[in-house]
């Protein structure tokens, strides 16, 4: 599996946020993103996602043995700011809607929903509304939801907000064990996270131009 993003560009409103981005990720590998807030972060990665539109360019991904390409977003998981999960329901109703809403995709197997809350620290608590969790136990379960379908690429933005550091150090084991067996990541981070080796990506954002005085 390759991931390549080719000559990508992206708008949000009126403003081009970037233009003309492109990197190969072979299985195993990692990109962290750098630059200052605002700069075009999380719309590149939404972008890769398939979240987002992008104004031209594409990312797609080489299978092994298929011919042809498919688009990134079919390959990838996104853990964005937010949770994604139902407070109403339960931990265990929220990750079997996620299990069976993404489906495996490519070579490997999820995990069971026990095996993943085991995984993340957290088994003991699925009958629990998610709405009834703290902040960091929401996160935990959010990541989970990684390993509860098997997606080759997990695309994550600042996955470790809210999380104590012996959780960062858990989902730097998770990213590890992920890069291990051949899965691609792609994160907005600040903390190490299991990115060892990893090619970073500054993004710059669109240049701001002076105002003019007013008359
Ligand atoms: N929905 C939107 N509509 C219009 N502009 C947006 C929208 N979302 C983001 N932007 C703008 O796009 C630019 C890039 O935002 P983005 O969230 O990608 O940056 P970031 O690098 O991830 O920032 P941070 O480090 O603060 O998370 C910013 O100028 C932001 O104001």
């Amino acid at each position: 599996m390759r991931l390549v993003a080719d000559a990508l560009s992206a708008r949000r409103g009126e403003d081009l946020i970037f233009t003309n981005i492109s990197f190969t990720l072979a299985a195993g590998e990692a990109l962290v993103l750098t630059g200052r807030n605002g700069s075009g972060k999380s719309t590149l990665l939404r972008v890769i996602a398939g979240l987002l539109l992008p104004e031209a360019g594409e990312a797609r991904c080489h299978v092994v043995g298929e011919e042809g390409v498919r688009p990134a977003r079919e390959f990838s998981h996104y853990l964005g700011h937010r949770n994604g999960m139902k407070r109403e329901l339960t931990v265990l109703e929220n990750l079997q809607f996620w299990k069976q809403y993404l489906g495996d995709v490519g070579q490997g197997l999820s995990l069971s929903i026990q095996d993943a809350a085991s995984a993340v620290d957290l088994a003991g608590i699925l009958h629990l509304p998610y709405g009834y969790l703290s902040a960091g136990q929401q996160r935990r379960f959010a990541m989970a939801r990684l390993l509860v379908a098997n997606r080759p690429i997990w695309i994550l933005d600042e996955p470790t907000a809210a999380l104590d550091s012996r959780a960062d150090r858990m989902f730097e084991d998770l990213v590890r064990q992920h890069r291990r067996s051949g899965g691609i990541v792609l994160a907005a981070t600040h903390q190490p996270l299991g990115m060892e080796g990893a090619q970073t990506l500054e993004m710059k954002g669109f240049e701001f131009h002076d105002l003019e005085p007013l008359a």
